[in-house]
């Protein structure tokens, strides 16, 4: 059953690239702008997961719920802060995680399609990719802010099956988030849960992805398996 799917769609942050420590410096060099507290990387890693705007709301609520008292043009601002932080940051302490190289490298010599489905700024997907050393495998490349709507919402899915112009049937989603397993539900989409990553320090299991690796050589040797 697994080989006859020859279409992986990734999740970035969590899954392919352990970037939170990036996203805690730029998060906190906002912060200190701004005159306000900052925080350690442990709580930060557990308000990633659903893009920029949302991290930096978190971030200047010192919680994972919002302050719905927010002001609207402070966050406008933090966010653009964060983001020229960030630009500067973005491979700092970044790394794939164990297994990630070789495992893509394999899954796309053995004719795998390969794309990305990630919250994050799609301008921070290539610089990225490239820093890492894996910019020329994948196919497509969708933001946060691709379309107006973000996972969980399937509509970045759905996108990709259109532009990839192939079925739900054919694809796996691979990501370590319920915000990706959730998307590919409600896409029809089978899911992968990887459980090293980001999600809000719940188990991944507790979403019923259809199967969930703890490394990434483990989902490859799935994948791969005849
Ligand atoms: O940056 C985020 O908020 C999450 O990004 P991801 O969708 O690649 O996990
Ligand atoms: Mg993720």
């Amino acid at each position: 059953m697994l080989q006859q799917k020859n279409v992986l769609l990734f999740d970035l942050d969590g899954t392919l690239v352990n970037s939170a420590p990036d996203l805690a410096l730029a998060v906190n060099r906002t912060l200190k702008d701004l005159g306000k507290k900052t925080f350690d990387g442990d709580t930060i890693h557990h308000w990633v997961g659903n893009g920029a705007k949302v991290l930096i709301s978190r971030a200047l609520s010192g919680s994972a719920d919002i302050d719905p008292k927010l002001d609207q043009s402070l966050i406008n601002d933090a966010l653009a802060i964060f983001l020229a932080h960030y630009e500067q940051c973005l491979c700092v302490e970044s790394v794939l995680y164990p297994g990630v190289k070789e495992g893509l490298v394999s899954l796309k010599s053995a004719g795998f399609r390969l794309a990305i489905i990630t919250n994050k700024p799609a301008v921070f997907i290539q610089p990225i990719l490239e820093g890492l050393e894996v910019d020329n495998l994948f196919e497509l490349l969708i933001g946060g802010d691709t379309l107006p709507q973000r996972k969980p919402d399937p509509a970045q899915l759905n996108y990709a099956l259109a532009e990839l112009n192939v079925t739900a049937e054919q694809c796996w989603m691979i990501g370590d988030s319920k915000n990706d397993i959730l998307a590919a539900k409600a896409a029809n989409i089978a899911s992968v849960g990887l459980t090293y990553g980001y999600n809000y320090g719940e188990s991944i299991a507790n979403y019923h992805p259809e199967l969930c690796f703890d490394t990434f050589a483990q989902l490859t040797e799935s994948l791969l398996a005849k």
